[in-house]
């Protein structure tokens, strides 16, 4: 493989094998870091990712449960789980998977998680926090992605980043980190007049549109690095990212395959996270 393909292997088990010092190094001190994830519903690719937590947590020796709720379940019923998890002691993360089934508000179940176990970053208060300046639990697979380009060696402070998508949970909080980190960043999305002269212009390229192969080699500055954190599954069954792969990798800088980086790294910093919540909430 080509020396710019970005290593998840390498860097996950990096930052996985930090963490599950750290974890025995808490669990001396008496102190066992616990998530719980909840999933309601039948969503295949959903069990797939809350299988690959509960194995990430088993990892690095975090303590997890799962609890798999029918797609019947109620609002009402499903909160009622959120509060017992908050008061739980041994529980330090509570994620629910999302997509919820439609009969139930995604905001008001997020709204009820508390602050200090919202290891998804996606409470109110969380995204406030981080939006100025405040320590915060972060969303996992913006923090993922600073983290890999950071690994790469790459500087961010004072490079032009463009990021093509705008949802809550990847788009925008990416934008955010990265401004922090003192890019120059640009948020393009479905509306966006111009978007490959915009991309061209970028050092950094995050990808998270949410459409296969979207992305070519046309909307690349020459050595730029590109993160793709695009999961589409094709009508062959294979995943492929919102970037063109084998049209881009001929030109970018270093740049992340799909499967294999993104993903990954997302579950890592869930760990993370976790940890970091069991440290504050033991303070
Ligand atoms: N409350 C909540 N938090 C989430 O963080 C959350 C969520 N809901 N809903 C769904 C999305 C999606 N997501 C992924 C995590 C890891 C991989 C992952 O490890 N992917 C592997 C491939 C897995 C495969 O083969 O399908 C890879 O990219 O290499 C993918 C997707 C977390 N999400």
């Amino acid at each position: 493989m080509a020396d710019h393909i970005i290593n998840g292997k390498e860097l996950v088990s990096d930052v996985r094998g930090r963490l599950k010092e750290e974890v025995e190094r808490l669990a001396a001190e008496g102190l066992q870091p616990g998530l719980a994830v909840i999933l309601v519903g039948e969503d295949p690719a959903s069990a797939v990712y809350v299988r690959n937590k509960a194995k990430a947590c088993e990892q690095v020796g975090i303590y997890s449960e799962v609890h798999r709720l029918p797609a019947e379940t109620t609002q009402t019923e499903l909160l009622e789980l959120v509060h017992k998890l908050n008061a739980a002691a041994n529980i330090h993360g509570i994620l629910v998977q999302l997509p919820l089934p439609k009969h139930i508000s995604e905001d008001a179940v997020i709204d009820a998680i508390a602050v200090e176990k919202d290891v998804d970053g996606f409470h109110p208060i969380n995204v406030g926090n981080l939006s100025i300046g405040k320590p915060s639990l972060l969303p996992c697979t913006p923090a993922g992605i600073i983290e890999i380009i950071k690994r790469t060696g790459t500087s961010i402070s004072g490079k032009r980043a463009v990021v093509i998508g705008r949802s809550n949970i990847v788009g925008k909080p990416v934008a955010m980190l990265l401004l922090r980190e003192s890019a120059t960043v640009t948020i393009c999305h479905s509306r966006t007049e111009n978007m490959k002269e915009l991309c061209r212009e970028a050092d950094i390229l995050v990808v998270a549109i949410g459409k296969p192969k979207f992305v070519t080699k046309e909307f690349v500055k020459p050595g730029a690095i590109v993160i793709d954190v695009g999961i589409n599954r094709l009508e062959d069954g294979k995943l492929a990212g919102d970037v063109d792969f084998d049209d881009v990798v001929g030109i970018s800088g270093p740049i992340t395959p799909v499967p294999g980086v993104v993903g990954p790294m997302t579950i890592t910093m869930l760990l993370q996270n976790t940890v970091q919540a069991a440290k504050a909430l033991r303070s």
